[in-house]
């Protein structure tokens, strides 16, 4: 089983691709976006990388990750921006897709077919488990899925969904530990059962 591509041809020749990266919270998503941009910038390709601007999280204008890797971005509030942002670049990164509106899914072609290497990393389902926002949209355009995994807290399977701990109903709510935790199916359904119940009660 290939869980990354290690493929440098792939990486470094100038031929336009689409590569989403998707999964839950704390599945190393923002991590393995930094290290192919990292390495993208070390083969000397012109790298721009974007996120939405309402991800305040950690940084206004970084891409950090849970674990602390950093690398530069541009916040952007609409994904129209990043065609007007992007000229003489090879890759464009993008994190946090899931807040992006529909047109990223059209932009990424977009930049694809002008023979940019495209890499976007989003969660591909929300707190109920329904489908974020572009993101399934770009799975399906995509050239290459990687689906990563965090490590289920009841459990330490692996997990592919993102409990919210906090009531609140809408679907954007940024948080981190204190309002998420990532746990496997059996896990995330017993979760949510509890949930209903303390709702109930
Ligand atoms: N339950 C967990 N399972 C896996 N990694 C975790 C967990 N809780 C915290 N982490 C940390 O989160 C890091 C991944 O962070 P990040 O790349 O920002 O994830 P994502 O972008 O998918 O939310 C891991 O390297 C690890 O240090
Ligand atoms: C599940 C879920 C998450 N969010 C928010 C919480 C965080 O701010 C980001 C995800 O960040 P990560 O890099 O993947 O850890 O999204 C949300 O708004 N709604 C949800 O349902
Ligand atoms: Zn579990």
């Amino acid at each position: 089983m290939v869980l990354f591509s290690e493929d440098h041809i792939q990486e470094t020749k100038r031929r336009g691709r689409i590569e989403v990266i998707c999964g839950s919270m704390f599945s190393g998503k923002t991590e393995e976006l930094i290290r192919r941009l990292k390495r993208a910038k070390f083969a000397k390709q012109r790298v721009e990388i974007y996120k939405p601007a309402i991800d305040t999280r950690y940084s206004e204008a970084d891409v950090v990750s849970h674990d602390s890797n950093i690398i530069s971005s541009t916040p952007i509030d609409s994904s129209a921006s990043i065609l007007l942002f992007t000229s003489e670049i090879d890759v464009v990164g993008i994190d946090e897709a899931q807040f992006f509106d529909e047109g990223l899914i059209d932009v990424c072609n977009q930049l694809a077919n002008n023979g940019i290497r495209v890499i976007v990393a989003g969660l591909d389902m929300d707190f109920r488990g329904n489908p974020f926002g572009p993101m399934p949209g770009l799975c399906a355009i995509a050239d290459e899925v990687s689906k990563v995994h965090a490590i289920c807290v009841k459990c330490g399977q692996l997990a592919s969904f993102s409990h919210r701990t906090v009531k609140n109903d809408k679907q954007v709510l940024l948080g981190e530990t204190a309002e998420y935790e990532p746990l496997c199916r059996e896990c995330y359904l017993r979760a949510i059962k509890e949930d209903q119940q303390t709702a109930s009660d």
